[in-house]
């Protein structure tokens, strides 16, 4: 079967095939969402502090710290995927002691859920905020700003880099 020109581009990008389209995100575009995503909680608070769940975490936990006034910031280290393959969960360092009441948990985005599975048990009354979800992902959110569909990689502007694209008609020459 020909694959259609969708397909072909995405191969560049995402490399396991049940990603069948990808979603760069621009430093531009995270920022607006992540500001978006703040004005929500804004209206939910106040809270006691945020943890991020790293690595992907940080970037919107920053953004929402200076937007939210938030100045106690607490980590959790959890690794979920190498690469875009996912496999068990490592909980490498676990987050502030309670049960979370009051807290602010950020990530990047829910895909499986898998990881958010894991800080939900260790701080079960906090508040869970992505800025972007999956289906499958999606009930264990509290607030998130962007969906996407399940069959979609997400690549966030520090895993990618401004490159020469080929033009469409080019692409379609060597097929
Ligand atoms: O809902 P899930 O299927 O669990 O996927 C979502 C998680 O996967 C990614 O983290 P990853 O494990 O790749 O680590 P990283 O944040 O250090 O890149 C992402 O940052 C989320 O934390
Ligand atoms: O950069 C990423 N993009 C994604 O879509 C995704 N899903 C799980 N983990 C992910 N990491
Ligand atoms: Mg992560």
């Amino acid at each position: 079967m020909k694959p259609n020109s969708q397909v072909v581009e995405l191969q560049d990008m995402a490399e396991n095939p049940s990603f069948r389209k990808d979603f760069p995100v621009s430093w531009e575009e995270l920022h607006r969402n992540a500001r978006a995503l703040a004005w929500r909680l804004a209206e939910l608070g106040p809270w006691k502090g945020i943890v991020a769940i790293t690595r992907g975490g940080l970037v919107p936990a920053a953004i929402l710290a200076r937007e939210l006034d938030v100045r106690l910031i607490d980590t959790v280290c959890v690794s979920t995927y190498d690469h875009q393959d996912k496999r068990e969960s490592k909980l490498l360092k676990a987050p502030i002691e309670g049960d979370g009441e009051g807290w602010l948990i950020v990530d990047d985005l829910v895909d499986t859920g898998r990881t958010a599975r894991v800080v939900r048990d260790l701080l079960p009354k906090a508040h869970f905020a992505t800025v972007y979800a999956k289906p499958a992902g999606r009930p264990l959110v509290d607030t998130f700003i962007t969906e996407v569909s399940q069959d979609t990689w997400i690549f966030f502007p520090w895993d990618i880099e401004y490159r020469y694209a080929e033009p469409i008609a080019e692409i379609r020459q060597k097929r």
